[in-house]
């Protein structure tokens, strides 16, 4: 199963502190991660194995985007900063709107993403 990660500037610590926190079912090997390139720099430097897709702002969200539109990406954990303005606010938009359109399980917030992975917890190997 393969989870997006992708924090924006101010939620990257939340980020960290979340991947960190959940390390043993993030790292199971039923789970591959994908995230975009800062984020996903980020959680190479504690140890993830991460495919890493461009920066937000260059593009990273439309890949994930494309990866959720074609079935290869099943869930995403997007902490957004919902006090910021981002020059790439279509691609967010468009993100979200693709999981939505394709039904994949999206948390915009710890809380939530911390439902979604205890939910599959037990089913991932
Ligand atoms: O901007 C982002 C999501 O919209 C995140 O991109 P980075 O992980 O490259 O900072």
């Amino acid at each position: 199963m393969e989870i997006a990660i992708v924090a924006h500037d101010a939620k990257k610590k939340e980020m960290l502190e979340f991947i960190k926190k959940n390390k043993a079912i993030l790292s199971k090997e039923g789970i591959s991660l994908i995230a975009t390139g800062t984020t996903g720099s980020m959680a190479q430097d504690v140890g993830f194995e991460v495919k890493r897709m461009l920066s937000g702002p260059l593009g990273g969200d439309a890949q994930i985007a494309g990866r959720v539109a074609e079935g290869k990406t099943a869930m995403v954990l997007f902490f957004k900063d919902p006090l910021g303005k981002h020059p790439h606010e279509p691609d967010i938009n468009m993100l979200l709107r693709v999981c939505d359109v394709h039904n994949v399980p999206l948390a915009t917030n710890v809380a939530t993403a911390q439902m979604l992975l205890q939910a599959i917890d037990s089913e991932v190997k």
